[in-house]
Protein backbone atom coordinates (compact mmCIF):
# COMPACT_ATOMS: atom_id res chain seq x y z
CA UNK A 1 0.00 0.00 0.00
CA UNK A 2 0.76 3.62 -1.21
CA UNK A 3 0.97 5.00 2.73
CA UNK A 4 2.23 8.30 1.80
CA UNK A 5 -0.41 9.93 -0.57
CA UNK A 6 -3.17 8.29 1.06
CA UNK A 7 -1.80 10.73 4.16
CA UNK A 8 -0.94 13.68 2.16
CA UNK A 9 -4.62 12.85 0.98
CA UNK A 10 -6.07 12.76 3.81
CA UNK A 11 -4.14 16.11 5.03
CA UNK A 12 -5.44 17.79 1.75
CA UNK A 13 -8.68 16.63 2.33
CA UNK A 14 -9.38 18.05 6.37
CA UNK A 15 -7.49 21.33 5.47
CA UNK A 16 -10.05 23.32 4.76
CA UNK A 17 -11.87 22.48 7.65
CA UNK A 18 -9.21 23.56 9.83
CA UNK A 19 -10.42 26.27 12.52
CA UNK A 20 -14.15 26.11 11.79
CA UNK A 21 -14.82 23.65 14.59
CA UNK A 22 -13.95 22.51 18.37
CA UNK A 23 -12.37 23.94 20.58
CA UNK A 24 -8.59 23.82 22.05
CA UNK A 25 -8.67 22.30 25.39
CA UNK A 26 -8.19 25.86 27.56
CA UNK A 27 -8.77 24.15 31.37
CA UNK A 28 -4.73 24.48 31.45
CA UNK A 29 -4.10 27.56 30.48
CA UNK A 30 -0.70 26.74 28.83
CA UNK A 31 -2.41 24.68 26.08
CA UNK A 32 -4.94 27.01 25.61
CA UNK A 33 -2.29 28.84 23.31
CA UNK A 34 -1.76 26.31 21.09
CA UNK A 35 -3.37 27.48 17.90
CA UNK A 36 -6.18 25.68 16.46
CA UNK A 37 -5.07 25.44 12.81
CA UNK A 38 -2.72 22.37 12.87
CA UNK A 39 -3.55 19.08 11.56
CA UNK A 40 -0.69 16.23 11.26
CA UNK A 41 -0.41 12.62 10.51
CA UNK A 42 2.27 9.87 10.45
CA UNK A 43 2.36 6.12 10.78
CA UNK A 44 5.17 3.37 10.90
CA UNK A 45 4.47 0.07 9.58
CA UNK A 46 5.83 -3.19 11.32
CA UNK A 47 8.67 -3.11 8.75
CA UNK A 48 9.74 0.12 9.42
CA UNK A 49 8.04 2.14 6.50
CA UNK A 50 7.38 5.52 7.58
CA UNK A 51 4.92 8.14 5.86
CA UNK A 52 3.97 11.72 7.56
CA UNK A 53 2.19 14.87 6.01
CA UNK A 54 0.95 17.74 7.33
CA UNK A 55 2.07 19.39 10.94
CA UNK A 56 3.64 15.68 11.80
CA UNK A 57 7.38 17.10 12.44
CA UNK A 58 5.85 19.84 15.13
CA UNK A 59 5.84 19.30 18.56
CA UNK A 60 2.56 19.05 21.17
CA UNK A 61 1.88 18.48 24.74
CA UNK A 62 0.78 14.40 24.64
CA UNK A 63 -1.29 14.71 27.78
CA UNK A 64 -3.34 11.44 28.41
CA UNK A 65 -1.16 9.52 25.29
CA UNK A 66 0.96 9.27 28.59
CA UNK A 67 -1.06 6.78 29.79
CA UNK A 68 -0.08 4.23 27.53
CA UNK A 69 3.30 4.31 28.79
CA UNK A 70 3.08 4.72 32.07
CA UNK A 71 0.38 1.57 31.90
CA UNK A 72 3.04 -0.36 29.92
CA UNK A 73 5.55 0.98 32.71
CA UNK A 74 3.49 -0.39 35.66
CA UNK A 75 2.04 -4.08 33.51
CA UNK A 76 5.92 -4.74 33.47
CA UNK A 77 6.88 -4.27 36.58
CA UNK A 78 4.23 -5.75 38.56
CA UNK A 79 2.57 -7.91 36.00
CA UNK A 80 -1.21 -9.17 37.28
CA UNK A 81 -0.61 -7.12 40.71
CA UNK A 82 -1.76 -4.19 38.97
CA UNK A 83 -4.97 -4.87 38.80
CA UNK A 84 -6.14 -5.06 42.75
CA UNK A 85 -5.80 -1.72 42.33
CA UNK A 86 -7.25 -0.45 39.03
CA UNK A 87 -10.15 -2.25 36.99
CA UNK A 88 -10.25 -2.73 32.85
CA UNK A 89 -14.52 -1.13 32.31
CA UNK A 90 -14.95 1.67 30.48
CA UNK A 91 -16.03 4.41 32.35
CA UNK A 92 -19.20 6.12 30.24
CA UNK A 93 -18.25 9.27 32.38
CA UNK A 94 -15.64 12.01 31.66
CA UNK A 95 -12.11 11.14 32.14
CA UNK A 96 -11.61 13.47 34.91
CA UNK A 97 -15.34 12.64 36.57
CA UNK A 98 -14.99 11.95 40.59
CA UNK A 99 -18.27 10.10 40.30
CA UNK A 100 -18.07 6.27 40.50
CA UNK A 101 -14.70 6.72 42.37
CA UNK A 102 -17.01 6.59 45.54
CA UNK A 103 -19.23 4.08 44.87
CA UNK A 104 -16.32 1.88 43.89
CA UNK A 105 -14.66 2.40 46.87
CA UNK A 106 -11.81 4.24 45.18
CA UNK A 107 -10.98 2.00 42.47
CA UNK A 108 -10.75 3.66 39.40
CA UNK A 109 -12.72 1.61 36.30
CA UNK A 110 -9.93 1.74 34.00
CA UNK A 111 -5.75 2.88 33.65
CA UNK A 112 -6.88 5.54 31.07
CA UNK A 113 -9.13 7.66 33.07
CA UNK A 114 -7.43 10.28 35.49
CA UNK A 115 -8.14 8.49 38.29
CA UNK A 116 -6.86 5.55 36.73
CA UNK A 117 -3.40 7.05 35.38
CA UNK A 118 -2.73 8.21 39.05
CA UNK A 119 -3.56 4.98 40.22
CA UNK A 120 -0.76 3.88 38.14
CA UNK A 121 1.69 6.72 38.86
CA UNK A 122 1.46 5.59 42.83
CA UNK A 123 2.86 2.36 41.49
CA UNK A 124 5.68 4.17 39.58
CA UNK A 125 6.45 6.56 42.02
CA UNK A 126 6.80 3.88 45.03
CA UNK A 127 9.11 1.78 42.75
CA UNK A 128 11.50 4.48 41.11
CA UNK A 129 12.81 7.79 39.68
CA UNK A 130 9.11 7.53 38.00
CA UNK A 131 9.85 10.44 35.94
CA UNK A 132 13.50 9.76 35.18
CA UNK A 133 12.11 6.20 33.87
CA UNK A 134 9.19 7.80 31.75
CA UNK A 135 11.30 10.29 30.14
CA UNK A 136 14.23 7.57 29.34
CA UNK A 137 11.50 4.19 28.31
CA UNK A 138 9.31 7.20 25.74
CA UNK A 139 12.94 8.14 24.44
CA UNK A 140 14.18 4.52 24.15
CA UNK A 141 10.51 3.66 21.97
CA UNK A 142 11.15 6.46 19.75
CA UNK A 143 14.80 6.49 19.28
CA UNK A 144 15.11 10.19 19.93
CA UNK A 145 15.40 12.56 23.43
CA UNK A 146 11.83 13.29 24.66
CA UNK A 147 11.77 16.27 26.94
CA UNK A 148 8.84 17.26 29.59
CA UNK A 149 7.85 20.52 29.17
CA UNK A 150 8.09 22.64 32.18
CA UNK A 151 5.63 25.00 31.50
CA UNK A 152 3.27 22.83 30.75
CA UNK A 153 3.77 20.64 34.03
CA UNK A 154 3.61 24.19 36.07
CA UNK A 155 0.27 25.25 34.17
CA UNK A 156 -1.16 21.73 35.36
CA UNK A 157 -0.13 21.72 38.78
CA UNK A 158 -1.07 25.11 39.30
CA UNK A 159 -4.94 24.77 38.19
CA UNK A 160 -4.84 20.84 38.96
CA UNK A 161 -7.76 21.03 41.23
CA UNK A 162 -9.45 17.65 39.99
CA UNK A 163 -6.83 16.14 39.38
CA UNK A 164 -6.11 16.82 43.28
CA UNK A 165 -9.33 15.99 44.39
CA UNK A 166 -9.27 12.56 42.30
CA UNK A 167 -6.00 11.85 44.37
CA UNK A 168 -6.84 13.05 47.53
CA UNK A 169 -10.25 10.83 47.54
CA UNK A 170 -8.62 7.88 46.43
CA UNK A 171 -5.71 8.29 49.37
CA UNK A 172 -8.54 8.51 52.01
CA UNK A 173 -9.43 5.07 50.58
CA UNK A 174 -5.89 3.73 50.96
CA UNK A 175 -5.40 3.28 47.51
CA UNK A 176 -2.46 5.63 46.82
CA UNK A 177 0.67 4.72 49.14
CA UNK A 178 2.55 7.62 48.04
CA UNK A 179 2.14 10.95 49.13
CA UNK A 180 -0.07 13.25 46.70
CA UNK A 181 1.87 15.05 46.12
CA UNK A 182 4.88 12.98 44.49
CA UNK A 183 2.10 11.22 42.53
CA UNK A 184 0.54 14.69 41.31
CA UNK A 185 3.76 15.90 40.16
CA UNK A 186 4.74 12.36 38.46
CA UNK A 187 1.18 12.51 36.30
CA UNK A 188 1.71 16.00 35.55
CA UNK A 189 4.77 15.73 34.17
CA UNK A 190 3.68 12.65 32.00
CA UNK A 191 1.46 14.54 30.50
CA UNK A 192 3.26 17.07 29.82
CA UNK A 193 5.53 14.99 27.37
CA UNK A 194 6.03 17.08 23.86
CA UNK A 195 6.72 15.04 21.18
CA UNK A 196 5.50 15.30 17.45
CA UNK A 197 3.33 12.51 15.51
CA UNK A 198 6.31 10.66 13.60
CA UNK A 199 7.76 10.01 16.84
CA UNK A 200 4.38 8.75 18.94
CA UNK A 201 3.82 6.38 15.93
CA UNK A 202 7.15 4.89 16.29
CA UNK A 203 7.12 4.71 20.12
CA UNK A 204 3.39 3.17 19.73
CA UNK A 205 5.22 0.50 17.47
CA UNK A 206 5.26 -2.20 20.31
CA UNK A 207 1.20 -2.42 19.95
CA UNK A 208 1.61 -3.40 16.57
CA UNK A 209 4.34 -5.80 17.24
CA UNK A 210 3.00 -8.14 19.79
CA UNK A 211 4.90 -6.07 22.52
CA UNK A 212 8.78 -6.11 20.70
CA UNK A 213 10.18 -2.97 20.42
CA UNK A 214 9.81 -1.15 17.60
CA UNK A 215 13.03 -0.38 17.12
CA UNK A 216 15.33 -3.23 18.79
CA UNK A 217 12.88 -5.77 18.83
CA UNK A 218 13.71 -6.43 22.51
CA UNK A 219 10.62 -7.21 24.33
CA UNK A 220 8.82 -4.59 25.83
CA UNK A 221 5.56 -6.52 27.12
CA UNK A 222 4.77 -10.49 26.48
CA UNK A 223 2.54 -10.53 23.17
CA UNK A 224 -0.31 -11.29 25.70
CA UNK A 225 0.12 -8.24 27.65
CA UNK A 226 0.14 -6.12 24.08
CA UNK A 227 -2.75 -7.84 23.57
CA UNK A 228 -4.55 -5.98 26.65
CA UNK A 229 -3.65 -2.78 25.90
CA UNK A 230 -4.72 -3.03 22.51
CA UNK A 231 -8.16 -4.56 24.14
CA UNK A 232 -8.32 -1.46 26.88
CA UNK A 233 -7.70 1.02 24.34
CA UNK A 234 -10.30 0.49 22.17
CA UNK A 235 -12.70 -0.22 25.07
CA UNK A 236 -11.68 2.79 27.19
CA UNK A 237 -8.63 5.00 25.30
CA UNK A 238 -10.86 7.68 24.48
CA UNK A 239 -13.12 7.80 27.44
CA UNK A 240 -17.12 8.23 26.82
CA UNK A 241 -16.51 8.22 23.29
CA UNK A 242 -14.74 5.08 23.15
CA UNK A 243 -18.39 3.42 21.94
CA UNK A 244 -17.99 5.78 19.21
CA UNK A 245 -14.87 5.26 18.10
CA UNK A 246 -15.30 1.72 17.82
CA UNK A 247 -18.39 2.36 15.28
CA UNK A 248 -16.27 5.05 13.17
CA UNK A 249 -12.94 4.06 13.30
CA UNK A 250 -12.76 0.54 14.59
CA UNK A 251 -9.31 0.37 15.97
CA UNK A 252 -7.40 0.64 19.33
CA UNK A 253 -7.12 4.33 19.77
CA UNK A 254 -5.76 6.37 22.84
CA UNK A 255 -6.19 10.63 22.52
CA UNK A 256 -5.01 13.36 24.55
CA UNK A 257 -6.84 16.37 25.23
CA UNK A 258 -3.28 18.20 23.72
CA UNK A 259 -5.29 16.98 20.46
CA UNK A 260 -3.34 13.86 19.58
CA UNK A 261 -4.84 10.49 19.18
CA UNK A 262 -2.35 7.06 19.10
CA UNK A 263 -4.04 4.16 17.06
CA UNK A 264 -2.86 0.55 16.68
CA UNK A 265 -3.67 -1.78 13.63
CA UNK A 266 -2.53 -4.80 14.83
CA UNK A 267 0.54 -6.72 13.01
CA UNK A 268 0.31 -3.87 10.23
CA UNK A 269 1.17 -0.26 11.64
CA UNK A 270 1.19 2.36 14.34
CA UNK A 271 -0.16 5.77 13.63
CA UNK A 272 -0.72 9.30 15.50
CA UNK A 273 -2.89 12.62 14.31
CA UNK A 274 -2.50 15.65 15.90
CA UNK A 275 -4.96 18.84 15.43
CA UNK A 276 -5.68 20.98 18.56
CA UNK A 277 -9.58 21.19 18.44
CA UNK A 278 -11.24 18.98 20.15
CA UNK A 279 -15.29 17.75 20.50
CA UNK A 280 -17.24 18.00 23.70
CA UNK A 281 -15.40 14.15 25.30
CA UNK A 282 -12.03 15.71 24.79
CA UNK A 283 -10.95 13.96 21.46
CA UNK A 284 -9.48 15.93 18.65
CA UNK A 285 -12.32 16.91 15.96
CA UNK A 286 -10.30 16.41 12.56
CA UNK A 287 -8.09 13.83 14.93
CA UNK A 288 -11.36 11.50 14.41
CA UNK A 289 -11.97 11.95 10.83
CA UNK A 290 -8.62 11.89 9.62
CA UNK A 291 -8.43 8.27 11.60
CA UNK A 292 -12.22 7.87 9.88
CA UNK A 293 -10.51 8.26 6.39
CA UNK A 294 -7.24 6.35 6.68
CA UNK A 295 -9.83 3.12 7.95
CA UNK A 296 -12.32 3.85 5.29
CA UNK A 297 -9.39 4.32 2.76
CA UNK A 298 -7.35 1.58 3.44
CA UNK A 299 -9.89 -1.29 4.46
CA UNK A 300 -7.71 -1.46 7.77
CA UNK A 301 -9.63 -2.38 11.31
CA UNK A 302 -9.65 -4.65 13.79
CA UNK A 303 -13.61 -5.72 12.73
N1 LIG B 1 -7.67 13.66 28.61
C1 LIG B 1 -6.52 14.22 28.89
O1 LIG B 1 -5.65 14.33 28.05
C2 LIG B 1 -6.43 14.76 30.27
C3 LIG B 1 -5.03 15.04 30.72
C4 LIG B 1 -4.91 16.30 31.51
N2 LIG B 1 -3.54 16.47 31.87
C5 LIG B 1 -5.79 16.26 32.74
O2 LIG B 1 -5.37 15.72 33.70
O3 LIG B 1 -6.86 16.75 32.77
Amino acid sequence: MQFQPLLEDIIATLRPELGRAGEVASYIPALARVPAERLGIALRTCDGEEAHAGDSTTPFSIQSISKLFTLTLAMREQGEALWERIGREPSGNPFNSLVQLEAEMGKPRNPFINAGALAVADRLVSRFDAKAQILAFVSSLCGEAVQFDEEVAASEAATGYRNAALANFMKSFGRIDNDVASVLDCYFHQCALRMNCLQLARAAGYLCRDGAHPLTGAPILTERQARRVNALMLTCGTYDAAGEFAYRIGLPCKSGVGGGIVAVVPDRLSLCVWSPALEPSGNSLLGIKALELFAAKTGLSIF
